[in-house]
Protein backbone atom coordinates (compact mmCIF):
# COMPACT_ATOMS: atom_id res chain seq x y z
CA UNK A 1 0.00 0.00 0.00
CA UNK A 2 1.14 3.39 -0.94
CA UNK A 3 -0.14 6.78 -0.52
CA UNK A 4 -1.58 6.91 -4.34
CA UNK A 5 -3.30 3.29 -3.65
CA UNK A 6 -6.14 5.30 -2.36
CA UNK A 7 -6.38 7.43 -5.61
CA UNK A 8 -10.64 7.70 -6.38
CA UNK A 9 -12.28 9.31 -9.48
CA UNK A 10 -13.69 12.19 -8.74
CA UNK A 11 -14.98 14.51 -11.33
CA UNK A 12 -14.41 15.16 -15.14
CA UNK A 13 -14.25 18.22 -16.25
CA UNK A 14 -14.86 18.89 -20.08
CA UNK A 15 -12.87 22.24 -20.19
CA UNK A 16 -9.74 23.29 -18.44
CA UNK A 17 -11.33 26.45 -17.84
CA UNK A 18 -14.57 24.33 -16.52
CA UNK A 19 -11.75 22.70 -13.40
CA UNK A 20 -13.26 23.76 -10.18
CA UNK A 21 -11.80 23.88 -6.44
CA UNK A 22 -8.24 25.56 -7.21
CA UNK A 23 -7.68 25.02 -3.81
CA UNK A 24 -5.07 22.10 -1.62
CA UNK A 25 -2.57 20.76 -4.24
CA UNK A 26 -2.59 19.21 -7.19
CA UNK A 27 -0.16 17.09 -9.56
CA UNK A 28 -1.19 17.14 -13.33
CA UNK A 29 -0.13 14.36 -16.08
CA UNK A 30 0.00 15.35 -19.91
CA UNK A 31 1.30 14.63 -22.36
CA UNK A 32 1.02 13.16 -26.66
CA UNK A 33 -2.01 10.80 -26.73
CA UNK A 34 -0.90 7.04 -27.06
CA UNK A 35 2.02 8.11 -24.60
CA UNK A 36 0.91 5.81 -21.67
CA UNK A 37 -0.62 8.28 -20.09
CA UNK A 38 -3.35 6.05 -18.20
CA UNK A 39 -1.11 2.99 -18.20
CA UNK A 40 1.52 5.42 -16.11
CA UNK A 41 -2.15 6.60 -13.48
CA UNK A 42 -3.08 3.13 -13.34
CA UNK A 43 0.69 1.76 -12.26
CA UNK A 44 0.80 4.23 -9.83
CA UNK A 45 -2.25 3.60 -8.18
CA UNK A 46 -2.34 0.32 -8.51
CA UNK A 47 -5.55 0.09 -10.09
CA UNK A 48 -6.53 -1.64 -13.44
CA UNK A 49 -9.33 0.93 -14.43
CA UNK A 50 -8.72 4.00 -12.42
CA UNK A 51 -7.69 5.69 -15.61
CA UNK A 52 -8.93 4.26 -19.06
CA UNK A 53 -6.51 2.68 -21.71
CA UNK A 54 -7.31 2.25 -24.89
CA UNK A 55 -5.39 1.71 -27.63
CA UNK A 56 -7.05 4.36 -29.82
CA UNK A 57 -5.12 7.23 -29.96
CA UNK A 58 -7.27 10.12 -28.36
CA UNK A 59 -9.92 8.82 -26.72
CA UNK A 60 -9.28 10.97 -23.62
CA UNK A 61 -11.00 13.81 -24.14
CA UNK A 62 -12.11 15.04 -20.83
CA UNK A 63 -9.95 16.34 -17.93
CA UNK A 64 -10.21 13.68 -14.67
CA UNK A 65 -9.66 14.51 -11.50
CA UNK A 66 -8.47 11.35 -8.93
CA UNK A 67 -8.70 12.36 -5.61
CA UNK A 68 -5.82 10.96 -3.35
CA UNK A 69 -7.31 12.57 0.30
CA UNK A 70 -9.03 15.97 0.31
CA UNK A 71 -7.32 18.47 -0.88
CA UNK A 72 -4.89 16.51 -2.80
CA UNK A 73 -5.80 15.41 -6.35
CA UNK A 74 -3.93 14.33 -9.80
CA UNK A 75 -5.04 15.57 -13.31
CA UNK A 76 -5.73 13.75 -16.02
CA UNK A 77 -5.32 15.87 -18.82
CA UNK A 78 -6.53 14.94 -22.31
CA UNK A 79 -3.89 13.55 -24.69
CA UNK A 80 -2.81 16.25 -27.39
CA UNK A 81 -0.82 15.71 -30.67
CA UNK A 82 -3.67 13.75 -32.30
CA UNK A 83 -3.41 14.13 -36.26
CA UNK A 84 -6.96 14.09 -36.65
CA UNK A 85 -7.93 17.20 -34.35
CA UNK A 86 -9.03 20.75 -36.58
CA UNK A 87 -6.09 23.18 -36.01
CA UNK A 88 -8.40 25.72 -34.47
CA UNK A 89 -9.50 23.03 -31.89
CA UNK A 90 -5.85 22.87 -31.07
CA UNK A 91 -4.89 26.35 -30.66
CA UNK A 92 -7.90 26.30 -28.13
CA UNK A 93 -6.65 23.68 -26.26
CA UNK A 94 -3.24 24.77 -25.82
CA UNK A 95 -4.35 28.46 -24.83
CA UNK A 96 -6.54 26.82 -22.42
CA UNK A 97 -3.39 24.80 -21.02
CA UNK A 98 -1.14 27.26 -21.05
CA UNK A 99 -3.79 29.57 -18.81
CA UNK A 100 -4.03 26.50 -16.44
CA UNK A 101 -0.59 26.57 -16.23
CA UNK A 102 0.04 30.25 -15.00
CA UNK A 103 -3.07 30.68 -13.39
CA UNK A 104 -3.68 27.82 -11.25
CA UNK A 105 -2.31 28.03 -7.74
CA UNK A 106 -2.79 24.73 -7.06
CA UNK A 107 -0.86 23.18 -9.38
CA UNK A 108 2.41 22.10 -7.86
CA UNK A 109 3.97 19.93 -9.92
CA UNK A 110 3.55 18.62 -13.93
CA UNK A 111 4.46 14.99 -15.08
CA UNK A 112 5.04 15.28 -18.80
CA UNK A 113 4.99 11.44 -20.51
CA UNK A 114 6.63 11.15 -23.60
CA UNK A 115 7.71 8.00 -24.88
CA UNK A 116 11.18 7.05 -24.54
CA UNK A 117 11.95 6.51 -28.27
CA UNK A 118 10.24 9.92 -29.35
CA UNK A 119 10.86 12.44 -26.72
CA UNK A 120 10.45 16.08 -26.72
CA UNK A 121 8.77 16.88 -29.51
CA UNK A 122 7.05 20.35 -30.19
CA UNK A 123 4.02 20.23 -28.37
CA UNK A 124 5.96 18.53 -25.91
CA UNK A 125 8.23 21.37 -25.53
CA UNK A 126 5.98 23.77 -25.37
CA UNK A 127 3.96 22.67 -22.49
CA UNK A 128 7.51 22.05 -20.71
CA UNK A 129 8.76 25.93 -21.49
CA UNK A 130 5.33 26.92 -20.13
CA UNK A 131 5.44 25.05 -17.15
CA UNK A 132 8.90 26.64 -16.80
CA UNK A 133 7.87 30.01 -17.15
CA UNK A 134 4.74 29.29 -14.43
CA UNK A 135 7.66 28.04 -11.79
CA UNK A 136 5.79 24.97 -12.14
CA UNK A 137 8.74 22.02 -11.57
CA UNK A 138 8.19 19.06 -14.56
CA UNK A 139 8.95 15.60 -14.37
CA UNK A 140 9.73 14.21 -17.76
CA UNK A 141 8.43 10.67 -17.73
CA UNK A 142 10.10 8.86 -20.60
CA UNK A 143 7.25 6.02 -20.62
CA UNK A 144 7.62 2.30 -22.48
CA UNK A 145 10.88 1.86 -21.19
CA UNK A 146 10.93 -1.92 -21.22
CA UNK A 147 10.58 -1.40 -25.44
CA UNK A 148 14.28 -0.49 -25.22
CA UNK A 149 17.33 -2.91 -24.59
CA UNK A 150 19.52 -1.72 -21.29
CA UNK A 151 22.05 0.70 -23.67
CA UNK A 152 19.92 2.26 -25.33
CA UNK A 153 17.35 2.92 -22.29
CA UNK A 154 20.44 4.78 -20.83
CA UNK A 155 21.41 6.11 -24.21
CA UNK A 156 17.87 7.80 -24.47
CA UNK A 157 18.04 8.69 -21.03
CA UNK A 158 21.10 10.71 -21.28
CA UNK A 159 20.28 12.15 -24.20
CA UNK A 160 16.95 13.36 -22.97
CA UNK A 161 18.58 15.11 -19.71
CA UNK A 162 21.32 16.74 -22.19
CA UNK A 163 17.90 18.10 -23.92
CA UNK A 164 16.26 18.67 -20.70
CA UNK A 165 18.42 21.75 -19.91
CA UNK A 166 18.04 24.09 -22.45
CA UNK A 167 14.51 24.72 -20.81
CA UNK A 168 16.87 26.17 -17.97
CA UNK A 169 13.86 25.53 -15.67
CA UNK A 170 13.16 22.30 -13.09
CA UNK A 171 12.68 19.62 -15.39
CA UNK A 172 13.86 16.39 -14.42
CA UNK A 173 14.01 13.19 -16.58
CA UNK A 174 13.68 9.62 -15.22
CA UNK A 175 12.81 6.50 -17.76
CA UNK A 176 9.55 4.63 -16.47
CA UNK A 177 7.73 1.07 -17.76
CA UNK A 178 4.00 0.28 -16.58
CA UNK A 179 5.17 -3.04 -18.06
CA UNK A 180 7.76 -3.61 -15.53
CA UNK A 181 6.81 -1.00 -13.13
CA UNK A 182 10.37 0.23 -13.64
CA UNK A 183 10.85 3.61 -12.38
CA UNK A 184 7.90 3.58 -9.97
CA UNK A 185 9.90 4.50 -6.79
CA UNK A 186 11.30 7.50 -8.38
CA UNK A 187 7.77 8.77 -9.55
CA UNK A 188 6.79 8.33 -6.06
CA UNK A 189 9.51 10.19 -4.67
CA UNK A 190 8.98 12.97 -7.14
CA UNK A 191 5.35 13.04 -5.98
CA UNK A 192 5.99 13.10 -2.20
CA UNK A 193 8.29 15.66 -2.78
CA UNK A 194 5.41 17.83 -4.24
CA UNK A 195 2.56 17.28 -2.05
CA UNK A 196 4.95 17.28 0.90
CA UNK A 197 6.58 20.31 0.32
CA UNK A 198 3.61 22.47 0.05
CA UNK A 199 2.10 20.66 3.18
CA UNK A 200 4.58 21.92 5.12
CA UNK A 201 4.39 25.54 4.21
CA UNK A 202 0.91 25.69 4.82
N1 LIG B 1 5.44 -1.76 -23.78
C1 LIG B 1 4.72 -0.86 -23.11
N2 LIG B 1 3.56 -0.42 -23.61
C2 LIG B 1 2.87 0.50 -22.91
C3 LIG B 1 3.34 1.02 -21.67
N3 LIG B 1 2.44 1.94 -21.23
C4 LIG B 1 1.46 1.97 -22.14
N4 LIG B 1 1.70 1.12 -23.15
C5 LIG B 1 0.82 0.87 -24.32
O1 LIG B 1 0.68 2.06 -25.06
C6 LIG B 1 -0.66 2.23 -25.52
C7 LIG B 1 -1.22 3.56 -25.02
O2 LIG B 1 -1.28 3.52 -23.60
P1 LIG B 1 -2.31 4.45 -22.79
O3 LIG B 1 -1.92 4.32 -21.37
O4 LIG B 1 -3.71 4.16 -23.18
O5 LIG B 1 -1.89 5.88 -23.37
P2 LIG B 1 -2.53 7.32 -23.12
O6 LIG B 1 -1.39 8.25 -23.15
O7 LIG B 1 -3.39 7.32 -21.92
O8 LIG B 1 -3.38 7.51 -24.42
P3 LIG B 1 -4.64 8.48 -24.70
O9 LIG B 1 -5.81 7.81 -24.04
O10 LIG B 1 -4.71 8.49 -26.17
O11 LIG B 1 -4.31 9.81 -24.11
C8 LIG B 1 -1.42 1.00 -25.03
O12 LIG B 1 -1.46 0.07 -26.08
C9 LIG B 1 -0.58 0.51 -23.87
O13 LIG B 1 -0.69 -0.88 -23.65
C10 LIG B 1 4.60 0.51 -21.16
O14 LIG B 1 5.10 0.89 -20.11
N5 LIG B 1 5.22 -0.41 -21.93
Amino acid sequence: MTYYTQAKFSTSAPDIRHLEGDEGIEVAFAGRSNAGKSSALNTLARQKNLARTSKTPGRTQLINVFELEEGRRLIDLPGYGFAQVPIAMKKKWQQALGEYLQKRKSLKGLVVLMDIRHPFKDLDQDLIYWAVEANIPVLALLTKSDKLKAGKRKAQLMMAQEAALAFMGDVTVQTFSSHNRQGLPELEQMLDGWFHRHEEKK
